[in-house]
C-alpha cells in the first residue's frame, strides 16, 4: 500500500532522513518513533508531498508519488499534521466537510447524501458530533485535534498519516482514537502510518514500529523486538525498563527517576516490628518490591507496612478487603503502602528467622495454624470448605533486587520448605489422614529491598534459595511446634 525505497532528503543541503526503506501492507498500523529531531515529521512530509525528497522513491498504492496530482493523492492519503492552522471562524461541520472535497465533482462541489452520511459518521466516531455547529475557536486543543481527525476520516483515504495524533488528547481520547483507528484497519482496510512519541501506545497498537535516530533506521520490526531495553537506552540516551503489560501481550517501557536506591545500613536491620492487640506490624522507612497473595496489596507492588492481623475463627465479612481497609484506617496506616494478611492462628506463636552471608540477609516471619491442613495430592477429593483455624502465613524479606524469575523461584523454594516442615512435623490432613503439604488458605509474601545485590535466581540451591529454604523451614517448623503445644493445651 505504501512503499519507500531508499528515501533521503531534508532541508537544503543537509539530509535529515537517510536511506529509509519500508513497505506498509494494507490494514497495517505502522508507527515511527524516535527522539526529538530524528526526522519523523520530515519523513511524513515526504509521504504527503509537503516536502520534496532528494533521493529514492515513494509508491502509494503501487504508483510513484510524483505521478499523482494533489487531488488524486488526497483521495488516497489523508493527513493529520502535528501543527495545523485551522480556520477559526468555520464551524466544526464545515471543517469536517472539507474532507469530502477531493471526492466531489464539478465546480460547485455539491455535497451528496453519501457525503453527508460519511461526514456524520466521521464526527460521531471522533466524538465531535454534538458540537458540530460550534466554531473552531470555541474548542479546546484536544477537541480541535478530534475535529481535524474527523476531517481526515471524512476524506475516506486508503492511507492515514498522523503526526503525534494523541498530542493534545486526554488519556481516554488517546485510547479511543487508537481503538477507532484499529477498528478501521479491520473494517475499512485503512492503512495507518503514525508518528508517536509514546512508546507504550506505539507498542500496544502497532503491527510494526520503525525506530529512527538522526534520520537513520535503527530498527524496524514488531513492537516486541523494537522495544528492546539496550537499543532504546542507546537511542534515547536514558535509563529505562521494559516490563510486560499485565493484561495484553505487549511490552511496557517505564522510566526511572534518578533516586539513590542504596540504603545506608542493612535494609533488614531497618525493619521495625511492633505488636498490637491483634496484629504484628513490620514497618520499613523505605518501600520494598513485593509479590504476595495478601488480602491487601496482592500481586506485585511496593509496600513499606506489613500487617499480619489476627481475626476470630468465626470471622466472616462479605468483602474482606474492604473490611480490612476500614481496619487499617483505624490503625492510621496508609493503605496504599500496605501489604496485609489475616490469620486466625495465634500471633504470639509466630517465628522470625534471619540468615546472613556475604550475599546479603534474609528475614522470614511465619505464623501457623493447621486445622485446615491439606494434602495437595488428594485435595481433588475434598468437598468441604475450610471451617477451622488454619492458615500458614509466610513473609520473606530479602536484601537486594530480584529478577521476576527469582521471585517465582523464591515462591517455589518457600513452598517446598514449608511442605517439608509439615512433613517432618507429621501434620496430617484431617479428611484424608495423609501427610499435609500446606493449608487451604496459606498466604505468602516475598519482599525485596531493591538495592544490591541482584539475585538472578532463587531456586533451592542458589545462594538466595539456600537462605530462604532454611529460614522458611526453621520458622514454619517452630511455629508449627508452638501450634501443636497450644492445641495440646486446649484439648
Ligand atoms: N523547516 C525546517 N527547516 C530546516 N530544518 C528543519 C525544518 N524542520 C525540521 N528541521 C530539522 O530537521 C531535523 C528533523 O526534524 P523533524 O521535525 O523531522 O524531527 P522529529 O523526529 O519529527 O522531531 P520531534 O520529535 O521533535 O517532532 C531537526 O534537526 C530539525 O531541526
Amino acid at each position: 500500500m505504501l512503499q519507500l525505497k531508499d528515501v533521503s532528503g531534508g532541508y537544503g543541503e543537509t539530509w535529515v532522513v537517510k536511506n529509509i526503506s519500508f513497505h506498509i501492507r494494507q490494514g497495517e498500523i505502522f508507527s515511527i518513533v524516535g527522539p526529538n529531531g530524528s526526522g519523523k515529521s520530515t519523513l511524513l512530509k515526504f509521504i504527503y508531498g509537503a516536502l520534496p525528497y532528494d533521493q529514492g522513491e515513494i509508491y502509494v498504492d503501487g504508483r510513484p508519488l510524483h505521478e499523482y496530482s494533489q487531488k488524486e493523492l488526497a483521495k488516497k492519503v489523508a493527513v493529520l499534521p502535528q501543527h495545523s492552522t485551522s480556520a477559526f471562524s468555520y464551524t466544526v461541520r464545515q471543517i469536517v466537510s472539507l474532507g469530502r472535497y477531493p471526492h466531489q465533482k464539478g465546480w460547485f462541489h455539491q455535497e451528496t447524501v453519501e457525503d453527508e452520511k460519511i461526514i456524520e459518521e466521521a464526527m460521531k466516531d471522533t466524538g465531535v458530533y454534538e458540537f458540530q455547529d460550534q466554531t473552531m475557536d470555541a474548542l479546546s486543543g484536544g477537541e480541535k485535534q478530534r475535529v481535524l481527525l474527523a476531517r481526515a476520516l471524512a476524506q475516506e483515504p486508503l492511507i492515514l498519516l498522523l503526526d503525534e495524533p494523541t498530542n493534545h488528547l486526554d488519556i481516554s481520547y488517546q485510547i479511543s482514537l487508537l481503538n477507532t483507528l484499529k477498528k478501521w484497519t479491520k473494517t475499512k482496510k485503512l492503512t495507518v502510518l503514525a508518528v508517536l512519541h509514546d512508546l507504550n501506545m506505539a507498542a500496544m497498537y502497532s503491527d510494526r514500529v520503525l525506530l529512527l535516530k538522526d534520520g537513520e533506521k535503527k530498527a524496524l520490526d514488531k513492537p516486541a523486538y523494537v522495544m528492546n531495553k539496550p537499543l532504546l537506552e542507546e537511542v534515547y540516551r536514558t535509563e529505562l525498563f521494559r516490563k510486560e503489560h499485565p493484561i495484553v501481550p505487549t511490552p511496557l517501557i517505564t522510566l526511572v527517576p534518578s533516586m539513590s536506591s542504596s540504603h545506608s545500613s542493612s535494609p533488614i536491620d531497618a525493619l521495625q516490628v511492633t505488636t498490637g492487640e491483634d496484629y504484628v506490624h513490620i514497618r520499613s522507612p523505605f518501600y520494598w518490591k513485593t509479590l504476595s497473595s495478601a488480602v491487601i496489596g496482592a500481586g506485585f507492588g511496593w509496600h513499606r507496612h506489613f500487617i499480619n492481623r489476627h481475626v476470630d475463627k468465626h470471622y466472616n465479612a462479605d468483602d474482606p478487603a474492604s473490611e480490612y481497609r476500614t481496619y487499617l484506617k483505624k490503625l492510621q496506616i496508609d493503605i496504599a503502602d500496605t501489604a496485609g494478611m489475616m490469620t486466625a492462628a495465634q500471633l504470639d506463636g509466630g517465628k522470625m528467622k534471619r540468615r546472613v552471608d556475604e550475599d546479603g540477609a534474609v528475614l522470614v516471619y511465619a505464623t501457623a495454624g493447621t486445622g485446615n491442613a491439606v494434602d495437595a495430592s488428594l485435595a481433588y477429593e475434598k468437598t468441604s470448605l475450610p471451617v477451622t483455624i488454619g492458615t500458614i502465613n509466610i513473609w520473606i524479606f530479602i536484601q537486594g533486587s530480584l529478577t521476576e524469575a527469582a521471585f517465582a523461584q523464591v515462591l517455589m523454594t518457600a513452598t517446598e520448605a514449608k511442605a517439608k516442615a509439615m512433613m517432618d512435623k507429621g501434620v496430617v490432613d484431617p479428611d484424608t489422614k495423609t501427610i499435609a503439604t500446606g493449608t487451604s488458605t496459606d498466604s505468602v509474601l516475598v519482599a525485596a529491598s531493591g538495592d544490591d545485590p541482584t539475585h538472578e535466581y532463587g531456586g533451592t540451591i542458589s545462594p538466595l534459595g539456600k537462605k530462604v529454604a532454611k529460614a522458611v523451614y526453621d520458622a514454619v517448623s517452630e511455629t508449627l511446634t508452638n501450634d501443636e503445644i497450644r492445641q495440646k493445651e486446649t484439648t
